[in-house]
């Protein structure tokens, strides 16, 4: 706008100069949003899920994200100003928002634990940010004044190479200087945030290409090889280039060039030739950022096409969403859902939709990825938590940029900056897994799923062969759809299952050591056949503990009441819940003698006995001690698809959604650990495990067998699941969930009360089990009760639980409630030092 037309506007048009302010959420467990002022001249720039840095504090500048602009100051407190904007457009979208809030609602935590469970820490900034010089910058020839304040920034940016903010505050003795570092990034003195730049760095790599003056023509690059005629190492480079980047067909291709180790990691050329072109200028070399995710080629791939009984089942998914938001699949193991999952989502990606495909574990995700990869090759998104941040932050940025249609991902992926989500795919919708436990939000990807799919107006599709009882639950009730498929894809059936009785092959000395001769043999056969093998336990490690022959000692973790598990290759006991290690000691600490065996077996036993009973089968074992690296279940995953190894032996991993063509026989060694398990879930669960994981077998045509060991046949649950009768166990769990006030007719919130001493511990929790049965009514608070395992991490637990039925009215005003006597509680001096955690719909 020129002055002149400034000038001319009447004066009662000027628009009134408003004061805004902005509701920003603190990575901090704050109750509450805070409030800033925006400063008049970022008014524009301020923007809903965007991020800006405020101070807050008399030390702290943080960033934070904002969750609501308007015109209302705080009544309670003098807005601030906030700092500096961050974002020019939001990272984090509406409906995320929305979502955010309502799981702090929801699981009763806060927004700035939500936000910092969300957000890829790259994307998060503290005070302990950065600034350095900026690569450019030349002090001889700067032609910026400078003030006093930023000669000092200067001065203390050549002592030290970076300062964090705090270090700025200290040295600038200001609490506020974020005019000074703003107007020394405009001057490019210095660059921000380079932990940012740390933690996010664009992926960048070298390139060659011929230099822009012999590529104007071909009489020109004809002419640059008659040039060369005599070099011919310089020659053999030039041809190769032109080989791989095929010039001659078209000029243009020239600009994009080719990576340059593709040049020179190649033997028959010669690194100084190479050099030498680049040298003299016939070559140039430049630098290009590319994603981590490269684009794929997508190759001629054929959907398979759906069997009769497949396309009927995606039909009535469709007509259900017709009418509802909600549908369940119930198809047994093997029976071809993921296909149907990836027939509907490519509908929802031709109709403009995103997708967001949710698996309980990565050590799925890298089979489906690879099948989704044919299908929707570089639209498709990938998240899981061995990711690195870098690679989160593309995924992230991916999405809100549109360049990822579908996403996969674990639970977290829920925290994605979706705008436009379509279709929520929940597989294994019965997981555990879904389940976060720790830190806060103390969430549930399932139930999250549902509640992100209101607010994006989506659909969404759980499927499962053992759905949850809840969910069945919800089905049969009519509020969600419910579409069954009975039948295994192609010619496979269901494989025959049978129980080995441990106790009695004992009697008879048919057992060697874990296995029985029945399991072995059938190993064997399988084996000849050429056929592969999944071996399950539920335990790692190579037993759960050791004792002493004579006396009975047990080592114990000195932070938890839990027995050490035994690691034999690292030789350490090991505590499964703090991740407390000693050595194994050679002689009991007790009485000194040396008699300690080990009782018990876990993965690691049951590899190492199998490789002395078999010593020619190639055995690999998948668990959480052998996936710690970022690709090795992949790694494993794919030996074993590879027939590379024969016996696959792990823990829950190897149960649930593999898909393997070869695998004829599965081994459960021990079931009754699993089945008796204190939990009101515990043979739901136990169901659920022993139908997947023999669901692993006979998947392709040839036939599957699956033996159980067990000590106590007769247990009802192993009729259940060798006659695949899910109805059956829905029945009678639903029945005894009734009767005894179980979900899903009554919601559950668990409090763990935790003191580094006993008896405060149990005082603080009799104090607050009072304080909410005053609130709630005595029917509704069960406990204090001290858990099974009473000691973790050095803190003492007690357990308080609250039943609700569901229609208990107000339940937000309940749960303030619960948020209320725990404040009191934590409050009050004579329970210091008391922590509560609060966990809504445990599982
Ligand atoms: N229409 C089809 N055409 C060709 N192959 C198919 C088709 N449907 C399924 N299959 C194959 O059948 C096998 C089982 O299918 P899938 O893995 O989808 O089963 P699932 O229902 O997800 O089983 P689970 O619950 O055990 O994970 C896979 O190898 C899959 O490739
Ligand atoms: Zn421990």
């Amino acid at each position: 706008m020129t002055p002149e037309l400034e000038f001319q506007v009447p004066i009662d048009d000027v628009p009134e100069r408003v004061t805004l302010f902005a509701d920003v959420i603190l990575p901090l467990p704050l109750p509450k949003l805070y409030t800033y002022r925006i400063p008049y001249e970022m008014n524009d720039e301020v923007l809903v899920g965007a991020r800006v840095l405020v101070q807050f504090g008399s030390k702290r500048v943080l960033s934070c994200v904002v969750a609501r602009i308007h015109e209302q100051p705080p009544a309670e407190y003098q807005a601030k100003y906030l700092l500096e904007v961050i974002d020019e457009k939001p990272v984090v979208t509406e409906p995320q928002l929305k979502l955010f809030m309502w799981m702090a609602d929801y699981y009763l935590c806060t927004l700035g634990e939500v936000i910092n469970a969300a957000l890829p820490s790259a994307l998060k900034l503290s005070s302990e940010s950065k600034i350095q010089l900026h690569p450019n910058f030349r002090e001889e020839t700067n032609e910026w004044p400078l003030s006093g304040h930023e000669m000092a920034i200067l001065y203390g940016l050549k002592q030290k190479p970076h300062l964090t903010f705090t270090e700025v505050g200290h040295l600038l003795q200001l609490t506020s200087f974020h005019k000074i570092i703003k107007s020394l990034l405009l001057k490019e003195i210095i660059i921000i945030f380079e932990e940012i730049a740390e933690k996010y760095a664009p992926k960048v790599v070298k390139k060659i290409r011929l230099s822009p003056a012999f590529t104007t023509d071909e009489a020109t690059l004809e002419e640059l090889f008659n040039q060369l005629a005599a070099k011919p190492k310089q020659l053999d480079v030039l041809l190769k280039y032109i080989q791989l980047v095929p010039l001659l067909q078209d000029l243009s291709l020239n600009e994009a060039g080719l990576e340059k180790n593709l040049i020179t990691s190649n033997p028959h050329l010669s690194l100084s030739a190479i050099n030498t072109l680049i040298k003299n200028g016939v070559l140039e070399q430049f630098d290009t950022v590319v994603s981590r995710f490269p684009m794929l080629e997508r190759g001629p791939y054929v959907m398979p096409e759906l069997s009769t009984a497949q396309a009927a089942a995606r039909d009535s998914v469709l007509e259900y969403f017709g009418e509802k938001d909600t549908v369940l699949l119930h198809g047994i193991t093997g029976s071809g859902k993921t296909e149907i999952y990836i027939d509907l989502i490519q509908k929802a990606v031709e109709a403009g939709g995103q997708v967001l495909y949710l698996l309980p574990e990565i050590a799925l995700t890298a089979q489906i990825v690879t099948r989704l990869k044919r299908v929707f090759g570089d639209r498709l998104g990938v998240y899981h938590s061995k990711f690195s941040d870098n690679e989160r932050v593309e995924v992230w940025n991916g999405i809100l940029s549109g360049r990822f249609q579908v996403v996969i991902g674990v639970r977290s992926s829920v925290f994605l900056p979706f705008h436009g989500l379509s279709l929520i795919i929940v597989d294994e919708e019965h997981e555990p897994s879904y389940k976060q436990h720790e830190p806060a939000p103390r969430y549930n990807a399932r139930e999250v799923a549902l509640i992100m799919a209101q607010y994006h107006g989506a659909k969404t599709l759980l499927g499962s062969a053992t759905p949850s009882i809840e969910s069945y639950y919800h089905s049969l009730s009519g509020r969600w759809g419910l579409v069954t498929l009975s039948e295994r894809f192609g010619e496979a059936t269901l494989p025959q299952i049978e129980l080995v009785d441990v106790r009695q092959e004992g009697l008879k000395k048919n057992m060697l050591s874990h296995f029985s001769q029945k399991l072995v043999h059938a190993i064997e056969d399988t084996l000849h056949k050429k056929e592969q093998v999944i071996l399950f336990q539920n335990r790692r490690g190579y037993a759960p503990f050791i004792d002493c022959n004579e006396c009975a000692w047990i080592p114990k973790c000195r932070n938890c009441a839990v027995s050490l598990s035994y690691h034999k290759f690292s030789n350490e006991l090991r505590c499964h819940y703090c991740g407390y290690t000693e050595r194994k000691p050679n002689d009991c600490p007790a009485c000194g003698s040396t008699m300690l065996k080990t009782v018990g077996f876990g993965t690691e036993k049951i590899e190492d006995e199998l490789k002395l009973l078999l010593p020619q089968a190639r055995i690999q074992r998948m668990d959480l001690d052998t996936t710690k690296k970022k690709n090795s279940h992949q790694q494993i995953i794919e030996d074993f698809e590879n027939l590379r190894t024969d016996v696959l032996v792990g823990t829950q991993m190897v149960t649930k959604g593999l898909d393997f063509e070869h695998v004829s026989l599965v081994g459960i060694l021990s079931a009754d650990s699993i089945i008796h398990f204190p939990d009101f879930r515990a043979h739901e669960r136990a169901f659920q495990l022993f139908v997947q994981v023999s669901g692993r077998a006979g998947r392709k045509g040839k036939a599957g067998k699956v033996l159980i060991q067990t000590a106590n046949p007769n247990q009802p649950i192993f009729q259940k699941v060798m006659e695949n009768d899910y109805m059956g166990l829905y029945e009678q769990e639903i029945a005894e969930r009734q009767k005894f006030r179980y979900p899903p007719f009554v919601r559950i919130i668990q409090l763990t009360i935790k003191h580094p001493e006993a008896r405060p511990a149990e005082n603080a929790a009799i104090a607050l089990a009072k304080a909410l049965t005053d609130r709630l009514g005595p029917k509704s608070v069960l406990g204090p009760e001290a858990p099974h395992i009473f000691k973790i991490r050095n803190q003492f637990l007690q357990e308080i639980h609250i039943k609700l039925d569901r229609d208990s009215g107000n339940l937000k005003l309940i749960k303030q409630q619960i948020q209320e006597a725990v404040f009191q509680l934590v409050q009050n001096k004579e329970f210091k030092n008391t922590r509560v955690v609060i966990d809504v719909d445990p599982a």
